[in-house]
């Protein structure tokens, strides 16, 4: 909480007209997630905006080999855009019997919007739920027999690919209680999560050759302000002018100027119907665990 004081002072600091207030949440415990949704319904009768950007990618694994095949092959740009075919992740349970990535990911935050419904689904006024997902969510890596990745190597990937697709049945369930849900995708951002892949000194000194990537890809945008352009365009949009089935791109030119893209997403609204069933089933189970 002290990092979140400090921001939250930081923002008053900027912007002292305006009222900051902070709240204590675990995405990847059930327990965490029901409590402060509890807190958030005591303290507030409506919310426009919920940002659902928490995520984790635990012990990542570069496959040096595979980057090096990549790097020589046609698939190169693709590679450096999605990291697709060279980052594997090692995953664990939590306390509540749920692999860690699913639940930090996914399942919490799914929980949090069920919870939160009643604030954000007000006939008067419209709100905006968004993801941060990921160029890295692919389909091969999801699967709906193996919702938490526990058979496969990708967990992050199929949480951000899940994401994508609970995306589209929010908006297909809510939006005419004036609900809507957008993801986006950051691009390549130097955070904690990147200095997990490699260390903070190695991506310093190899700074240079991505501004010099980027010339060839946008995705590389490189700082969480420039990866935020996405998050902020979102926010200044009219909900019902957004596409559902698009996810909203933060990209960066070789000159460095920010913009928002829309691509298309590889999604099955079927798939999405399926997985939403089976979310509210695994949710029911984690209900009745707790009582
Ligand atoms: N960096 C990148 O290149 C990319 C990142 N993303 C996505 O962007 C989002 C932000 O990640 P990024 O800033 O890069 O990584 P960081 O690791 O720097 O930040 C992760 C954020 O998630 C929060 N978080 C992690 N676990 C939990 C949890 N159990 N409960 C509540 N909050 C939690 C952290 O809070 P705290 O600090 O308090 O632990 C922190 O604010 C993630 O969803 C990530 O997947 C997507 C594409 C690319
Ligand atoms: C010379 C260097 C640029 C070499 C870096 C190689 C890789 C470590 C990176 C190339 C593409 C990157 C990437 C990600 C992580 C680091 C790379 C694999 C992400 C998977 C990080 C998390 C995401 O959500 C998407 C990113 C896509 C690109």
């Amino acid at each position: 909480m002290q990092r979140a004081e400090a921001a939250r002072q930081a923002l008053l600091t900027s912007h002292p007209e305006s009222e900051v207030a902070v709240l204590k949440l675990d995405v990847g415990s059930i327990r965490s997630v029901l409590h402060a949704a509890q807190e958030v319904k005591l303290r507030y009768n409506r919310l426009d905006y919920l940002y659902l950007n928490a995520g984790i990618m635990p012990n990542p694994q570069l496959d040096i080999k595979a980057f090096f095949k990549g790097l020589f092959s046609s698939n190169v740009i693709s590679m450096f855009a999605t990291g697709e075919g060279i980052l594997t992740q090692k995953d664990k349970t939590t306390s509540d019997g749920l692999q860690e990535v699913f639940v930090t990911n996914l399942f919490g935050h799914y929980l949090l919007v069920r919870e939160l419904e009643p604030l954000l689904c007000q006939p008067e006024k419209t709100s905006q739920v968004i993801w941060t997902s990921s160029s890295n969510a692919h389909r091969s890596a999801f699967s709906l027999e193996d919702l938490q990745h526990l058979r496969g190597t990708e967990p992050y990937s199929s949480s951000k690919y899940a994401s994508d697709l609970l995306s589209v049945a929010l908006n297909r369930k809510h939006n005419q209680q004036g609900m809507y849900s957008s993801v986006i995708c950051p691009g390549l951002v130097m955070t904690n999560l990147t200095y997990g892949i490699l260390p903070s000194f190695f991506w310093t000194l190899i700074m240079p050759i991505m501004w010099l990537i980027r010339v060839f890809t946008n995705t590389f945008t490189l700082t969480p302000y420039n990866g935020a352009e996405a998050l902020f365009w979102l926010f200044m949009q009219k909900p019902e002018s957004l596409d559902a089935l698009v996810k909203y791109h933060s990209l960066t030119s070789g000159l460095g100027n920010n913009y928002t893209q829309p691509h298309k997403m590889d999604i099955d609204e079927d798939m999405s119907e399926a997985l939403y069933k089976k979310l509210q089933d695994l949710e029911d189970e984690v209900r009745q665990r707790l009582n």
